[in-house]
């Protein structure tokens, strides 16, 4: 049909694209609000005071226009750079307390690595761009946040 085409078509559609990528840390569940006690009540043996490790595997989600004119809601390799930057430098075989400042007050649950990940990751993207932040901690246990 003259006039039009499928690329003009996929320019008003909407795509959600995923970006994986794992990385190995420990930490330990303890809150600064909660006596130890409380805390050990609450965290049982993930309060241990030498931790434990997980290999996290998070899923990074955009949602936005599929570009007319390159077919993408957003190139992946950029998004794979910021990944780098916001997860892999900070976190990666780190002990999310000790050595990620954000966590010397904030317990490093999974909901808090997701908002973690999260706040960083918005500031680097174009707006409204970042759609979810999905963390499997281990095969059983998985945190979705939507920056709600
Ligand atoms: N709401 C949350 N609850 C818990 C979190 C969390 O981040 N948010 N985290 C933990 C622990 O960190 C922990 O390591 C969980 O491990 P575990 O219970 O051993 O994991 P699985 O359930 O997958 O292991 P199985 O023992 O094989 O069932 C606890 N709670
Ligand atoms: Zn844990």
């Amino acid at each position: 049909m003259a006039g039009s085409s499928v690329t003009d078509g996929a320019a008003e559609r909407l795509g959600y694209i995923t970006r994986v990528q794992s990385f190995s840390a420990c930490h330990r569940l303890h809150s600064i609000h909660l006596s130890d006690e409380e805390n050990k009540r609450v965290y049982g043996k993930c309060n241990n005071p030498n931790g434990h490790g997980h290999n996290y595997k998070v899923e990074v989600t955009v949602r936005g226009k599929i570009d007319a004119h390159t077919g993408m809601v957003m190139n992946l390799t950029d998004l794979k750079a910021r990944i780098e930057e916001v997860i892999m430098i900070p976190l990666d075989h780190k002990n999310l307390d000790k050595d990620v400042p954000y966590f010397a007050k904030v317990v490093s649950t999974t909901e808090n690595v997701a908002v973690y990940i999260w706040d960083h990751m918005v500031k680097l993207l174009p707006p409204s761009l970042l759609y979810e932040i999905k963390i499997h901690e281990t095969d059983k246990n998985i945190v979705i946040y939507r920056g709600e």
